[in-house]
This record gives C-alpha cells, sequence and structure tokens, in this order.
C-alpha cells in the first residue's frame, strides 16, 4: 500500500519535494488507525507531518487504508532507517557524486522549506514591474560563474519574490541535479538555530547550512532584532560567500531600510545585486489573470468568462497578486457551483468584499499624485515646503483624502507630507470639511477626487 501510496504523493508534491521528503519516509506499521513512519531527524518528521501530513493521510485513505493519525518517529541506533545509511542514497540521475559534505549524518537531512512545484519561471508573469528582478532571477538560475552574489529581492506583500526564488530552485535543480539547494524562510533558519543550540547540536548546524551550494532565505527581516540568530546568520552568509556558493535573499524592504539590522549585515546584503519588485501595474496584472485562466482552462474547457471581467479585476483590485488570484479563485469555484458564464454582474456579486476591501487600498501617494495633476501642480511642490495659497489648499485637500480614503494615522500622514507634524493634518482635515460645506468648487474637487480615487 505505501509503495502505491508514494507513487501518488510523487506525482501531487513534485519531484524535488519527493527526493528530500518523501523518499526518506520508511513505513514502519500500521496499528489502530495510527501509521507510523521512520525518519532521521525529528526535525524532518515534524516538517513532514505540517507539511505534507494531509497528502500522506489522504492519499492512504484512497488506497483503502484505515487510518486516521500519522506519526513520526526517529529509530533508536540499531533499527534500520534507510535515510539514516545516506550511503545508501540513490545516485542523482546524472550519475555525478554527491558531495562529500552530502554523505555525513545529519549533513545529509537539507531541511529547507518544500517547493512548490507551481512556482516555476514559465508561471511567472514578466511586466515593466517586474522585469528587472525577473531578469535578475533567470540569470542566476542559469548558474555559470556566480556574477550576482548575493541576490537580494525585495518587494511588498505578494508580488513574487517566494514564486521568484522557487522559479530559480527549480531551474537550478534541474540544470544540474547535484546541487544542493537549500530554501527557507529566515523564520525557519532561526527555528533551526534554536533547535541546534538547545539540542547541542550546532556543529552539525553550521556544517549542514555551510555544505549547501545555494541558499536561499525568504524574508530575512524576521531575523532583525534577533541578535544571536543574526550573528550566526552573519558567519553562515560568509562563510558560503567565502567558498563562491550562490546566495538569493528576500525582503520586505531594502536591506538598508530594515530596522534592527546589523551595520554589518546590511552592508553584506548590499554587495551583490539588490533588486525590487514594484507595485503590480495594470498590464501585470491583466496579465497575471489571463495566465491563470488559461492554465485552469486547460483542466477545465469549459470555464466562460465575459468579456471585460478579467479587466474590470485587473481595475480594481490593486493591492497585491495573491489578492488578485484569491479573487479569480473564487470565481472559478462559483462558475463550478452555478454553472454558466461568469459575466460581470455575477463577478461583482461574488466579490463585494474583496472589491470593497481593495477600495480602502488606495495609498497616500496615489492620492497625491492624483491631487497634484488635478491641481496642475507638481508632486514635489504639494510635499514641500511651500505655503502659497495654490500649493497649500491642495495640500490640505490631499491630507483630508487620506484620512478618509486611507487607514494611515494623522501623523502616519503628516510624515508621508514631508514630515508635518500631526496637528498640522488634524487642521487640514477640519478645514477642509468647513471648506466643504461654504465652497462648492471645494466641495466639487473634493468630490470628484474621490470618485476618480475609489473607482
Ligand atoms: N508575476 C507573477 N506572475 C504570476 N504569478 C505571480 C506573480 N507575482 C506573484 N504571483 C503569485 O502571487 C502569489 C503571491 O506571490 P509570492 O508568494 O511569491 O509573494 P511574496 O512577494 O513572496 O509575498 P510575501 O511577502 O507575502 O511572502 C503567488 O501565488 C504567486 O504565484
Amino acid at each position: 500500500m505505501w509503495g502505491q501510496v508514494r507513487e501518488r504523493l510523487e506525482r501531487s508534491v513534485g519531484q524535488n519535494n519527493y527526493r528530500n521528503w518523501i523518499e526518506p519516509l520508511e513505513f514502519n506499521d500500521l496499528d489502530g488507525g495510527v501509521a507510523t513512519f521512520l525518519v532521521p531527524t525529528n526535525f524532518m518528521g515534524n516538517w513532514v507531518q505540517r507539511n505534507f501530513g494531509e497528502q500522506i493521510l489522504q492519499h492512504m485513505v484512497n488506497a483503502g487504508a484505515r487510518v486516521s493519525r500519522l506519526e513520526f518517529v526517529v529509530p533508536r541506533v540499531g533499527e534500520t532507517n534507510r535515510a539514516a545509511a545516506a550511503d545508501e542514497a540513490p545516485a542523482p540521475a546524472n550519475g555525478n557524486a554527491r558531495p562529500a559534505a552530502a554523505k555525513s549524518g545529519a549533513g545529509d537531512d537539507l531541511p529547507g522549506a518544500p517547493l512548490d512545484k507551481r512556482f516555476t519561471f514559465d508561471s511567472f508573469v514578466v511586466g515593466k514591474p517586474n522585469e528587472l528582478a525577473h531578469a535578475a532571477a533567470r540569470r542566476v538560475a542559469e548558474g555559470g560563474p556566480v556574477t550576482f552574489n548575493p541576490l537580494f529581492l525585495y518587494g511588498g506583500v505578494g508580488l513574487g519574490k517566494t514564486h521568484l526564488m522557487h522559479a530559480i530552485a527549480h531551474e537550478m535543480t534541474e540544470r544540474q541535479p547535484q546541487l544542493r539547494v537549500l530554501y527557507l524562510s529566515a523564520e525557519q533558519f532561526m527555528y533551526r538555530f534554536v533547535q541546534a543550540l538547545r539540542d547541542k547540536q550546532m556543529m552539525d548546524f553550521k556544517h549542514m547550512f555551510r555544505s549547501v551550494d545555494v541558499l536561499m532565505v525568504d524574508d530575512v527581516q524576521f531575523i532583525a532584532g534577533k541578535d544571536s540568530t543574526q550573528e550566526e546568520f552573519f558567519h553562515t552568509f560568509n562563510a558560503l560567500i567565502d567558498q563562491n556558493k550562490q546566495i538569493i535573499i528576500s525582503a520586505d524592504r531594502a536591506p538598508g531600510e530594515i530596522k534592527d539590522l546589523e551595520e554589518r549585515i546590511k552592508s553584506r546584503l548590499q554587495c551583490g545585486l539588490v533588486v525590487d519588485l514594484h507595485p503590480t501595474d495594470y498590464e501585470l496584472r491583466l496579465g497575471v489573470l489571463q495566465s491563470k485562466v488559461a492554465a485552469y482552462r486547460e483542466t477545465y474547457p469549459d470555464l466562460s468568462i465575459a468579456d471585460g471581467v478579467l479587466e474590470f479585476l485587473a481595475h480594481r483590485i490593486t493591492t497585491n497578486v495573491r489578492v488578485l488570484e484569491g479573487a479569480l479563485m473564487r470565481l472559478f469555484a462559483f462558475a463550478s457551483l452555478v454553472g454558466g458564464e461568469i459575466t460581470l454582474d455575477r463577478a461583482q456579486e461574488c466579490l463585494t468584499d474583496v472589491l470593497r476591501a481593495s477600495d480602502r487600498k488606495v495609498t497616500v501617494e496615489e492620492i497625491q499624485r492624483k491631487v497634484a495633476e488635478h491641481y496642475g501642480i507638481r508632486l514635489s511642490d504639494l510635499i514641500g515646503p511651500k505655503r502659497l495659497r495654490s500649493i497649500a489648499r491642495p495640500r490640505q485637500v490631499a491630507m483630508k483624502l487620506s484620512k478618509d480614503l486611507t487607514t494611515r494615522s494623522y501623523p502616519d500622514i503628516g510624515r508621508r507630507f514631508g514630515g508635518r507634524d500631526h496637528s498640522t493634518v488634524m487642521h487640514a482635515v477640519k478645514r477642509v470639511e468647513e471648506l466643504v460645506s461654504t465652497d462648492h468648487q471645494i466641495a466639487e474637487d473634493v468630490d470628484l477626487l474621490r470618485k476618480a480615487l475609489e473607482h
């Protein structure tokens, strides 16, 4: 039964995950609804449980097993365990020997996070906002002499950092299967580090991290303020760079802007190539939607979407790609339940909450841009120190709209208007409220701008 389940898992979790996580599991027994597996380390057991537990259970049930729970056990010395006997590990497809470091004890267990097999270069839509990051990622994935080291990718939530990192890992392991590519989040790095300290296995920890060919750490801002983790990260980083091993890091902001990150780490992170993923633009969002629809149609060819629906979504949901994808998934589910075409009306009805939530996602910067444009003044003047009425009034309007349309606080808005005090913003909001009831021109301006921004 386990053989059959493994085959199915190989298909559902993808080659890389299968090799790293499923293959080393040794099925032990099935008793009283509990399936027991032998694993080389507790970490691995926890990891498999958390990330693949449900899938394993599901496949076992489908294969007819009476099982309701999985348990992962590290065998005591003397018990057999394929995974612990690293020498038995199958040779990689191209016949290259694995590096020696990979064969010794804990070093063989690369405790990275599983890669999402959907996150490939093929499924990544390239547009103006991400073309540089994409090009850099591609170049690094092609291997060859290390040129950008480290590659530092940063950008806001849900803009594709993780997707690009996984794509690099997939591409690299495909091109060079013998490469030891380790991908994990900074949080997992810390977790591993703390665990190693607790279990007095720092040597294994250091050995394992220093024996990889490619290290990818996602969301590195997480280690800011965590002193000993930073220290260890710094040493790992230096050791790998010294060996000319590729490092790829992501964060939600540029290295220099990560608060509570040690200066020496900041400067190390900046010494390779730093590229950012800009907020999406309309074309990119539409491209993502079109590509997701095309992929979905391969499985469900009956899917029918009325003209204009994707354009509407790309226009209205501007937060990030994750939200956009979620909205589309909801539409697909809706269509498969009720059947028929997804019309604009249906889309609006089905996504009322998403659309409302993204309405509130107007940024202060957008408001400033729109207001400057509306009044025909320069953005730098709107934010700058000039006190002329022809500039001060639009500035007050922009502050009022920022208060109404975003969730920013008064001090925060003040900061975004050239570092002004919160009392200035409060005053502006009050002033515009008064003017709206007495000055019809201002009332009209505010109304027009509000509509344009909420659209
Ligand atoms: N250019 C793109 N083309 C196709 N899909 C994309 C693109 N950008 C993002 N996505 C998709 O959007 C979702 C979120 O992307 P991802 O997880 O990579 O974001 P992130 O930048 O790592 O965000 P976070 O900061 O939350 O970790 C994923 O499903 C990803 O596949």
